[in-house]
């Protein structure tokens, strides 16, 4: 094939495709039979997306009249798709170090956060904050984040809980979604905590009829653009009913129902959440079995965060018994002042041996079906033609070191690639 293209990824030792059917998620099953390739390359196109893959002896000779922006040897190496992180918090200011000091002294999550410290303590300095202080560390955490391999995260608003600090969170994200190269899905969460001075219902009203309108008419303007919604579906926090209102509110303005539930307090959130149409719930390491099967027949993701459980020392999300019900089961990172952790390959590593899923259950976890979580699994999350070019490069001949290195990610991944270009080339990458 004749022509100019983008990129060309010659000769990888292992490139892991996760899947090549077009599939929005995969179950157990799927989970096991991880799409990969030996001694394969791949074309990126100058639209930034697939063009092709397969062995390298074939695409060679398929692409020997072609020209390429860029061509990387891959040989030793292995090609994996771009991580996707389906739950973050990244952008706040004032740090929670010294709570962290009470957590390990024997402080509870909540303890620290009814004595009004936890989120509050976060949203009083994020309030104070000006927006060029929140872009500044926000593009920071995101340029780590790119560098732990992640190419797709969500952003949450969720540390303003009056609508000024909410929209100068979304105003946030919407810039970096707009100036950088890391793929953003953006989700208002103003119901993330009760704000001082008001009841939940108090609150719940105010989001339905001041917050919403609002983020409609910013939509409408192409000022704002938001994906989903989400509440902190929790005792003390925003209760069933109140959460209810909100995502329904949510929908009915085209959101998509993203939210916390049953994290610290069985709340019949999983099931209220499949009730809605939800496309995925986070947490959940207090579902109920009714809950389990409903979210299995609703085909809405479990993003299981396994930083909260190993933090807070809770117990950990029922990732196996999940899996075997049909429950969608996809990873984030929870990065947030509470769980200060940006890194997938830590995350599925914690997710290996906390929860006991396996390398390919948790790969997957942390592409097509975090890919899915977000509704983007039609894009991104796998290396098919047609989708992104999001891709990330390791430094070892068998992809599992990337979760198997605890913690060694920084020395492993050696290019990070967005729609085809080079963002990231890691100048410490020295072998093993
Ligand atoms: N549980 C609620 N929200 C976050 C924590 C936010 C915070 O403590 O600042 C979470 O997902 O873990
Ligand atoms: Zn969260």
């Amino acid at each position: 094939m004749a022509g100019e293209h983008r990129l060309l990824l010659r000769n990888a030792q292992q490139l892991v495709l996760v899947c090549t059917e077009g599939e929005k998620y995969l179950l157990q099953a799927g989970m096991h039979s991880l799409a990969l390739l030996r001694k394969a390359s791949l074309v990126i196109g100058t639209d930034g997306c697939v063009k092709a893959v397969g062995h390298a002896d074939a695409i060679h000779q398929q692409f020997s009249d072609a020209s390429f922006e860029k061509i990387i040897d891959c040989s030793g190496k292995c090609v994996l798709p771009g991580l996707v992180d389906a739950h973050t918090h990244p952008v706040w200011a004032g740090d929670r170090v010294h709570e962290f000091a009470m957590k390990l002294a024997g402080d509870s999550y909540m303890d620290i956060h009814q004595a009004g410290g936890g989120i509050h303590f976060t949203v009083e300095h994020t309030q104070r904050a000006s927006e060029e202080e929140l872009f500044s560390t926000f593009k920071h955490r995101l340029l780590r984040m790119l560098r732990a391999g992640t190419t797709l995260v969500e952003c949450k608003s969720g540390y303003g809980l009056n609508l000024e600090t909410e929209l100068k969170m979304l105003k946030v994200i919407e810039r970096a979604r707009r100036l950088l190269d890391i793929n953003i899905s953006s989700t208002y969460c103003g119901a993330h905590s009760v704000p001082k001075g008001k009841t939940a219902t108090e609150a719940t009203d105010d989001i339905i009829i001041n917050h919403l309108p609002k983020l409609k008419e910013l939509d409408l303007n192409k000022e704002i653009h938001v994906n989903n919604i989400d509440v902190f579906c929790e005792k003390g926090v925003f209760d069933l009913n109140c959460t209810r209102r909100i995502l329904q509110a949510g929908k009915n303005m085209g959101l998509q129902i993203n939210f916390h539930g049953d994290e610290l307090h069985p709340m019949k959130s999983a099931e209220l959440g499949a009730e809605l149409g939800a496309q995925a719930i986070s947490h959940l390491e207090e579902i109920s079995d009714e809950g389990i099967s409903a979210m299995a027949r609703a085909k809405c993701a479990a993003v299981l965060l396994p930083t909260t459980a190993y933090m807070l020392r809770l117990k950990q999300p029922q990732a196996r018994k999940m899996l075997k019900e049909g429950v969608i089961v996809a990873l984030g990172s929870d990065f947030n002042p509470n769980a200060y952790c940006y890194s997938m390959p830590m995350v599925m590593h914690l997710a290996c041996v906390n929860m006991k899923m396996s390398m390919k259950e948790a790969l997957v976890a942390a592409t097509i079906n975090a890919a899915y979580a977000l509704g983007r699994s039609n894009t991104h999350g796998s290396i098919e033609i047609g989708k992104e070019g999001d891709i990330i490069i390791i430094n070892s001949s068998r992809w599992e070191h990337l979760i198997y290195q605890f913690g060694g990610h920084q020395e492993l991944i050696e290019y990070v690639i967005v729609k085809g270009k080079v963002i990231y080339k890691n100048e410490r990458v020295m072998g093993y």
